[in-house]
């Protein structure tokens, strides 16, 4: 049998502070190509800052950020698209006056350099086929988030990270988002999902980890985390979140 490959995505002791309050505390994972794996947690827990700092929007205060081999410290997120490393927004910032296609086709020339996806297929893909000529300021919101998840996809990355796509989508999108991530995993992005609804994490992903206080106090799959002590603590009471 081959040996595993190792991660694209290797995380290790990573440190976020603003002031002197400590966002990400020493945060580890390990993400592979074709995994989806789940990042969980009470608000405040520093899910959306591990994002934002693998990612490129913050500058991490200590830790190892390693892609594909290479480390990427404070590489911004232009630089990051064209290695391969794209994401999706809380809350998504489409240009308003531009159509849903010319969004995507901007965000198409941030690419990595593999070969893009064929827009049209693209946008049909993922339900937008519809759309494509209206202003994206039209659009509400699940439709914005699936524009914002086009933008990513249209680089072409091989590393994704998905920051609440699922708030606000009714549960036949959420269904059909779910699906779009699987799909996508099936064929070797590593994805890293940030959520709060428990049963798309449920569906979407291989393995959580679950945060607090900008640590990880669980890795494994959700089924497990759901049974242990400090998991339970967190969610049901007691959190220490910020
Ligand atoms: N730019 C910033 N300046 C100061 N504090 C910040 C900043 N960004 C985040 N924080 C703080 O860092 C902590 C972690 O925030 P973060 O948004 O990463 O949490 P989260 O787990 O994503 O929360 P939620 O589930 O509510 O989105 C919070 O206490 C937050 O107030």
């Amino acid at each position: 049998m081959s040996p595993e490959p190792p991660p694209l995505l290797e995380v290790r002791d990573l440190v976020k502070r603003f002031g002197g309050f400590r966002a990400l505390d020493g945060l580890s994972l390990d993400l592979r190509a074709g995994e989806v794996l789940g990042l969980v947690g009470p608000n405040g827990s520093g899910k959306t800052t591990c994002i934002n700092t693998i990612g490129g929007l913050q500058r991490p205060d200590g830790g190892v950020v390693t892609y594909d081999g290479r480390r990427i410290p404070g590489l911004r997120p232009h630089r990051l698209s064209r290695l391969g490393i794209n994401r999706t927004y809380q809350s998504p910032r489409p240009f308003a006056s531009l159509t849903v296609r010319e969004n995507v086709l901007v965000a198409a020339t941030e690419g990595c350099g593999s070969t893009p996806p064929d827009l049209d297929t693209l946008l049909a893909s993922l339900g937008l086929a519809g759309q494509a000529a209206r202003p994206a300021g039209e659009l509400n919101s699940a439709e914005q988030k699936t524009l914002d998840l086009a933008r990513a996809l249209a680089t072409a990355p091989r590393l994704l990270l998905v920051d609440e796509l699922a708030a606000g989508l009714n549960p036949t999108e959420l269904l059909r988002m779910a699906e779009r991530l699987r799909a996508l995993a099936d064929r070797g992005m590593a994805i890293l999902v940030v959520e709060h609804l428990m049963g798309f994490i449920e569906r979407v992903t291989d393995r959580v980890i679950v945060m607090n206080a900008g640590r990880a106090i669980f890795g494994g799959r959700l089924a497990e985390a759901v049974r242990d002590g400090d998991v339970k603590r967190v969610f049901l009471g007691g959190a220490h979140g910020g």
